[in-house]
C-alpha cells in the first residue's frame, strides 16, 4: 500500500429532511453561524488526510450554489439519488474515477464531529480490510414494540448505535453498494452493505455529541454542542 494512500470524503446531502417538518432541508439550516452542511464540511477538513470532499446534492437543490466554504480541501459537487445509498454511490463512483483509494462517508446532518473521532475512524478504516465506522454502545434499555405496545426487551449487551464517518476502500464499498442495490431503501448505512458481502467492519467508539440532526429539536442540541466544543 502507498505510504500515504489517497482518501476522499463523500457527504450525502441530497435528502429533504422530512422528519424535521421544516421548509428548509436540514442540511441547509443555519446553526452556530453557518449551515449544517458547512459545519459538516469543516468537520471533515480537520483531518489533512482527506484530500477532496465529494458532496452529493439533489437535482432540485437551490441552496448549494449560494454556499461559500472556508476550508482548504477542494470540493466536488455530484448529483445524488433517490436513496441515501444512491447518493453515496454517486459520490464514491466520482471519487473512484479520480483515483481515490479510500472513502470516508459522512452524513451532512452530523455537524458536530470532532477531530479526534475523525482521526480515529480514518486510521481504523484504512488499516482494516473491511473498513471501520464510528459508533457508540447502546446505553438505554431497548424495547421491541407493536405500535406503542411493548412486545419484548432486547438485550443491549454488544449493541452499538452506528454513526458516521464510515471508512472503506473505494473499490470494496462501490462493489458492495452495487451488489445490494442502491435503490434498496433498507440499506441505511455503508457498513451494512459491506456486511451483506460477508465483511466485518471495525467499530470505533465515538461520542454521543456526534448526533445526526433528524427530529425537531435536534438542531438546538447540535447548536449547543457546536457552541461548547469541549463538551
Ligand atoms: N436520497 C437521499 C436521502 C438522504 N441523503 C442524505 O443522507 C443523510 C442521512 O439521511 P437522513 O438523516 O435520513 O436525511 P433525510 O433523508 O434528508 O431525512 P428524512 O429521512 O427525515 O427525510 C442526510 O445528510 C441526507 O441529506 C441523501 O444524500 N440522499
Ligand atoms: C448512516 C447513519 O447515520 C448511521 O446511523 C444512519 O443509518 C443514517 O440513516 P438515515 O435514515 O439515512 O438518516
Amino acid at each position: 500500500m502507498d505510504k500515504h494512500p489517497s482518501l476522499a470524503a463523500v457527504i450525502p446531502a441530497a435528502g429533504v429532511g422530512s422528519r424535521m417538518k421544516l421548509a428548509t432541508p436540514k442540511q441547509y439550516l443555519t446553526i452556530a453561524g453557518q449551515t449544517v452542511l458547512q459545519h459538516s464540511v469543516a468537520a471533515l477538513a480537520q483531518d489533512p488526510r482527506i484530500q477532496r470532499i465529494f458532496i452529493a446534492i439533489a437535482t432540485t437543490d437551490t441552496y448549494a450554489q449560494q454556499l461559500q466554504f472556508t476550508v482548504d480541501v477542494p470540493i466536488t459537487w455530484v448529483v445524488g439519488g433517490a436513496t441515501r445509498a444512491a447518493s453515496v454511490a454517486a459520490g464514491v463512483q466520482a471519487a473512484k474515477q479520480q483515483g481515490y483509494a479510500f472513502i470516508a462517508v459522512h452524513d451532512a446532518a452530523r455537524p458536530c464531529l470532532q477531530a479526534d473521532e475523525l482521526a480515529a475512524v480514518i486510521s481504523a478504516g484504512m488499516q482494516h480490510s473491511d473498513g471501520a465506522l464510528l459508533a457508540i454502545p447502546v446505553a438505554d434499555t431497548l424495547k421491541r414494540a407493536d405500535g406503542k405496545v411493548v412486545r419484548e426487551t432486547i438485550a443491549r449487551k454488544h449493541l452499538w448505535r452506528a454513526q458516521t464517518p464510515q471508512v472503506f476502500a473505494s473499490d470494496k464499498l462501490l462493489q458492495a453498494l452495487t451488489k445490494v442495490g442502491v435503490e434498496n431503501g433498507d440499506i441505511t448505512d455503508e457498513a451494512s452493505a459491506i456486511e451483506l458481502q460477508g465483511g466485518q467492519p471495525q467499530l470505533v467508539e465515538g461520542r454521543a455529541t456526534n448526533i445526526k440532526i433528524t427530529q425537531p429539536g435536534d438542531e438546538a442540541l447540535a447548536t449547543m454542542y457546536l457552541n461548547n466544543r469541549n463538551l
